[in-house]
């Protein structure tokens, strides 16, 4: 079936808009794939250092340019509930391409940052800047030249997008993303918020609060909220760089390593060596972009993607803008619930039919590219599927439900949650930002309010304890961009935010900083451009000055004559207290040298 016209429309102006830079890439990446074999270009002196401690056997068949070489790039760390499971996962990469008739070895380690544990914490301001690090630890491991295809293991939120500007920086290579699945469920998410905003109410104390997250958080897998390590695994999948039905399966199953292996052993077939050739660099196209960014309309997922999709793209020579992403939320509708935008959780929404039922849904009204290729094959037709085992313990596929197996986690295509998706630009006389509203009410869509002006979260949670903060206002928190400070999640601003909305205040946040993919229910604002170190329009607000924020209009502005804003010079605020300290010297470079927030707060770009 035909893309619906209006995808393919984008489609068609972010092809035009690339065409330089795209057929720049794709020649870089055919001229490497050309050479042939890697392995055949390397020096008798590199091969023996390449597999020194191989078994004789290996050393026979890599020494030859028959036997493909899997290179596992990993973010395994014990600290990521997430990252946790894949401990254990190379040997059974291993044996897999053994059975397979390969060989796997393990290329490098990538850092895996835990937002969650960084939240509200000095060591959160390297962790947008720990994405582009990811990415240039992989190209390190993939730099040996040694390998045929690529498996990379990582799931949370700047890994996944950090490894896969990796995988496209090395586009000649097939690349096959492994998940390692969900947390099982525990304490529900809202009743963790609620906990929450009692304690920032004082009404709780820290063991009430401590045994709250605990209970939430509790075991491997990843947090079970749609924040942004979540929509990564969607992302993927609808992308085509996971194996169908992948994404959600709980870790420690036998479906999740039957998984793994068929994942290894699909990464050995689609190598230069063998009938489906399939370098991640032509397989990823602006098809393929476009839709990801459906699917994260369609799920309501994480914001902090109008930074990572547009980095990543660029890594393909596809050159996105957050217009392309706005206009894409017009067209498509809301279909999943979980939280922030819902009660249930990920589990919930793959018991519910998941992704297959997402996929076919979005497909039968031509909402998804379906002729795009994948590391499965060619079409996206083949991820309306569900996996599962079979007597002997294999993958198989049935196909996804036609009826949602829970209409309040998802819907049918006929019958959305919301006609949009949840992600906007908003443009006016502060320049651009974006808003997540699929998890804001319709009335808190327009917000006017006078402006309290904030260098600093913690200013912000101290003017809430201290009582100060009862009243409308718009909270503008500013100096939080990519060059201030690293552009760090503010999360830790939706309890108190959320206490003084849910007390009656008309509240919101106007920041150039970043909120995270779980946060939800307070109007943010974020990722305004340009930022204020950047001397950006935010750094000339004065309290008092009332600020409206329509994301029904689409619009953020101050309302003060365009005189008077234009007399006022942009305030500068001393960071010198954000250059020292948890490593943030050591991203100086990267606080001089990042790009824009609406050009994907890269270092690269
Ligand atoms: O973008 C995201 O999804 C967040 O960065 C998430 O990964 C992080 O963990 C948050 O902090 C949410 O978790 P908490 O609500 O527990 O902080
Ligand atoms: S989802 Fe967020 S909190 Fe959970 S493990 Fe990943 S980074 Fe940490």
């Amino acid at each position: 079936m035909a893309a619906h016209s209006s995808i393919e429309a984008i489609t068609a102006r972010i092809v035009e808009r690339s065409k330089p830079h795209r057929e720049a890439y794709l020649d870089r990446v055919r001229r490497a794939a050309s050479r042939g074999p890697h392995r055949s270009v390397l020096s008798c002196g590199n091969l023996a250092h390449g597999f020194a401690v191989c078994s004789p056997a290996e050393k026979a068949a890599l020494a030859g340019d028959v036997v493909p070489n899997l290179g596992i790039i990993t973010a395994y760390n014990d600290m990521l509930s997430a990252h946790q499971p894949y401990e254990t996962f190379p040997p059974i990469i291993r044996e897999a391409a053994r059975e397979a008739g390969g060989i796997a070895q393990v290329a490098g380690g990538v850092p895996a940052m835990c937002d969650g544990v960084t939240q509200g914490q000095p060591g959160m301001e390297l962790s947008l800047f720990s994405r582009d690090a990811i990415a240039m630890a992989a190209g390190i491991g993939l730099s040996h030249n040694m390998f045929d295809a690529a498996v990379f293991l990582g799931v949370c939120d700047k890994i996944v997008p950090g490894l896969v500007i990796a995988a496209l920086s090395f586009g000649h290579l097939p690349s096959v993303f492994i998940p390692a699945g969900p947390m099982t469920s525990g304490l529900p998410n809202d009743e963790k918020s609620r906990i929450r905003q009692l304690y920032a109410e004082g009404k709780v104390g820290r063991a009430e609060l401590l045994e709250a997250e605990s209970k939430s958080y509790h075991g491997p897998g990843t947090c079970t909220f749609y924040g942004t390590a979540n929509s990564n695994q969607m992302l993927m999948e609808i992308m085509g760089f996971h194996m169908p039905g992948a994404s959600f399966v709980n870790p420690g199953t036998p479906l999740r390593e039957a998984l793994t292996r068929e994942a290894a052993k699909r990464a050995l077939a689609i190598t230069a060596l063998g009938n489906e050739f399939t370098p991640a660099g032509e397989m990823i196209d602006e098809r393929s972009i476009v839709n990801g960014i459906v699917g994260l309309h369609a799920t309501g997922g994480s914001t902090n993607h109008t930074l990572h999709l547009v980095a990543m793209a660029r890594a393909a020579g596809i050159h996105l803008t957050w217009q392309d992403i706005s206009d894409l939320s017009d067209i498509v509708p809301l279909l999943a619930r979980v939280y922030p935008n819902g009660l249930a959780d990920v589990n919930h929404f793959h018991a519910a039919g998941g992704m297959g039922f997402l996929i076919r849904q979005l497909l039968k009204q031509g909402l998804l590219h379906d002729d795009v290729r994948t590391v499965f094959g060619q079409g996206l037709e083949a991820y309306t599927v569900e996996a599962k085992l079979d007597a002997h313990g294999q993958v198989v596929r049935e196909p996804a439900p036609d009826e949602s197996g829970d209409k309040k986690v998802l819907a049918a295509i006929e019958t959305p949650f919301q006609p949009t998706g949840g992600l906007k630009m908003l443009t006016g006389n502060l320049g651009k930002a974006v808003i997540k509203i699929s998890a804001v009410k319709p009335e808190r869509h327009v917000i006017e309010a006078p402006a309290i002006v904030f260098h600093d979260q913690q200013e912000l949670q101290d003017a809430f304890k201290r009582g100060e903060l009862n009243r409308d206002f718009i909270a503008v928190v500013r100096f939080q961009g990519p060059k201030a400070n690293g552009m760090p999640e503010l999360h830790r601003l939706t309890p108190p935010l959320g206490v003084l909305q849910d007390r009656g205040f008309k509240v919101a946040l106007v920041t150039d900083g970043r909120m995270s993919g779980a946060s939800g229910k307070v109007p943010a604002a974020i990722h305004i451009t340009p930022e204020a170190s950047d001397g950006g329009p935010i750094a000339r607000i004065k309290n008092g000055d009332l600020i409206r924020l329509d994301a029904v209009a689409g619009t953020l502005e101050v309302l003060v004559s365009a005189a008077e804003f234009a007399s006022r010079s942009p305030v500068v605020a001393d960071l010198s207290d954000n250059e020292f300290g948890m490593g943030r010297e050591l991203f100086a470079p990267f606080r001089r040298n990042v790009g824009q927030a609406d050009q994907g707060a890269s270092v690269f770009a």
